[in-house]
């Protein structure tokens, strides 16, 4: 307590101009690059402010387990963003959700839905999803990313709302993919502080006035993101009265809770649901780009990858869940994905809950945290040759903690009490959808008219995922053989 007194040295980091900090140094695209760049300026804790709102940048693994992970009790709050949280209506979204009962409540509902003994039994959901989506791939090359989001989507809304999704304009799809990508690109953009985060008593302006204009857009917004929970909840609720809805997360809740269910618990089974329906969207549509991507960049790599397959599954069938354990290259490759593409380079910040103080620097109560999980992936001393994608580096024999500080896993998920719930399905999911494409297509450069290779252009716009634009590739069946298979596979 003495020295939290005493100590009153901020982080280093870049120089503010007086009153308005540092909000010349944000930006909204690939933050994740400028802060890597403080960090190989300023070291291992970065610093700025915005009108006075601290941001802090933690750029190694020590000082992030630290302090998000060994002091979780006072960094694993969210901050109360008046913007995205009362204006929007986004505080009732769990990684919005201030560290507290209701927090602890929805994560419990969570753990229920996604740990691992419950993903298990989705693994034959996500062979017939992994199907449909190669089916379709196969059918409508062109037009695969359309495919990856219903993939995505289609998944969860099977399995926490029980609902079938027929094909890739499905209204429910539609309305997910409007209020995530308002989210990301609008609320959250630029680690989502807008004026009135910092001047709550803009909030009161009246609507009319110039420079009130943002109320009118978080009334609209607002509007979407109740929307976007109520919608696919209160259908499922109609199927069960009809008798019609398929077993799901939240019919089991609801049933369980039968007609005693109080507002409480309704309030939590909604909005857990949208909560683990949205931020499964954007996550995995970024890493099956991304894993698109190295294979047209890294022919040898997909090359390596058939041939194991083809030796493990041979020629008659698609790989499935059983294979896992003798595809050694695959589980290399997938680790090397993850650590190469960092879906959300920056995590999602964290609300520091009451002053601290680190190796003598002052971090005040308010702070909001920042992992710079890019900066850590790319660290030479864990990562030789950080910038060569190299799927062997996970294939070393290495001593069981040199093991856990290289696994991918332990970062691109976020740390401590907020860690990411969805990833044991994303383990699941990942997988079964990289090997089944590996094993049934070639995916290579779009060609021009003229049949040359296009090279991917490849530009990142989205404020929180490290979400490649769209961009073209050639993906093609192999063979006549893998042809019979995909177009056969159950539907
Ligand atoms: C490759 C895929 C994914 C990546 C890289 C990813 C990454 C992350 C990260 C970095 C966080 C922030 C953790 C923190 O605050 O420290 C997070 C939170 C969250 N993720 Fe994921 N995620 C993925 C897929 C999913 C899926 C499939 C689901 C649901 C089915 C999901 C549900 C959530 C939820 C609900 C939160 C908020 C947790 C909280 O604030 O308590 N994620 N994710």
């Amino acid at each position: 307590q003495q020295t939290k007194k005493v100590s009153r040295a901020y982080p280093p980091g870049p120089k503010p101009l007086p009153f308005v900090g540092n909000i010349l140094d944000l930006t909204a695209i690939e933050l994740w690059m400028r802060a890597t760049s403080w960090a190989n300026q300023f070291g291992e804790i970065v610093y700025i402010h915005v009108f006075g709102q601290g941001l802090v940048f933690l750029n190694s693994y020590e000082v992030t387990v630290e302090l998000m992970e060994k002091r979780g009790a006072i960094y694993s709050d969210k901050p109360a963003f008046v913007m995205a949280g009362e204006l929007c209506g986004c505080d009732n979204m769990v990684a919005f959700t201030r560290y507290g009962d209701k927090s602890r409540r929805q994560r419990r509902l969570m753990t229920q839905a996604l740990n691992p003994t419950a993903i298990r039994t989705y693994q034959p959901l996500l062979e017939i999803e992994t199907h449909t989506l190669l089916r379709a791939i196969a059918t409508d090359p062109k037009n695969y990313l359309n495919y990856i989001r219903r993939y995505a989507g289609g998944l969860t809304l099977l399995v926490i709302y029980g609902y079938q999704v027929k094909s890739e304009n499905d209204p429910s799809l539609a309305l997910a993919t409007e209020c995530v990508d308002i989210l990301s690109n609008q609320i959250a953009s630029g680690g989502g502080i807008w004026p009135v985060d910092i001047f709550p008593a803009l909030q009161h302006l009246p609507s009319w006035l110039p420079g009130a204009g943002f109320k009118a857009k978080a009334a609209t917004w607002k509007a979407k993101m109740e929307e976007f929970a109520d919608k696919p909840y209160e259908a499922l609720k109609q199927r069960m009265l009809d008798g019609t809805a398929l077993s799901c997360f939240c019919s089991t809740l609801l049933e369980e809770a039968g007609d005693k269910i109080d507002s409480e618990r309704d309030f939590d089974i909604r909005w857990t649901a949208n909560s683990m329906y949205s931020a499964s969207l954007d996550t995995t549509i970024t890493v099956v780009q991304h894993f698109i991507l190295t294979m047209i960049q890294f022919p040898e790599m997909m090359q390596r990858a058939q041939e194991e397959i083809e030796s493990v599954v041979g020629h008659g069938r698609l790989p499935t869940f059983t294979d896992r354990p003798s595809l050694p290259f695959v589980e290399a490759l997938m680790s090397e994905l993850l650590r190469w593409s960092v879906a959300v380079p920056l995590g999602l910040p964290h609300r520091l809950m009451e002053d601290d103080v680190y190796n003598g620097m002052f971090l005040p109560k308010g702070t909001l945290v920042f992992a710079n999980v890019w900066k850590m992936l790319r660290n030479p001393e864990v990562y030789p040759n950080p910038e060569v994608f190299s799927p062997e580096r996970f294939m070393e024999d290495v001593d069981e903690v040199t093991a856990k500080r290289r696994d991918p896993r332990n970062y691109v998920f976020g740390f401590g009490r907020r860690r990411c719930p969805g990833m044991h399905l994303i383990e699941q999911s990942l997988w079964i959808v990289m090997t089944s494409m590996i094993s049934s297509f070639d995916i290579t450069r779009a060609k021009d008219a003229a049949g040359n290779a296009v090279e991917p252009v490849v530009v990142f716009e989205n404020a929180v995922f490290r979400q490649p634009n769209p961009f073209e590739c050639d993906i093609r069946l192999r063979s006549e053989q893998s042809e019979r298979l995909v177009m056969g596979s159950a539907a």
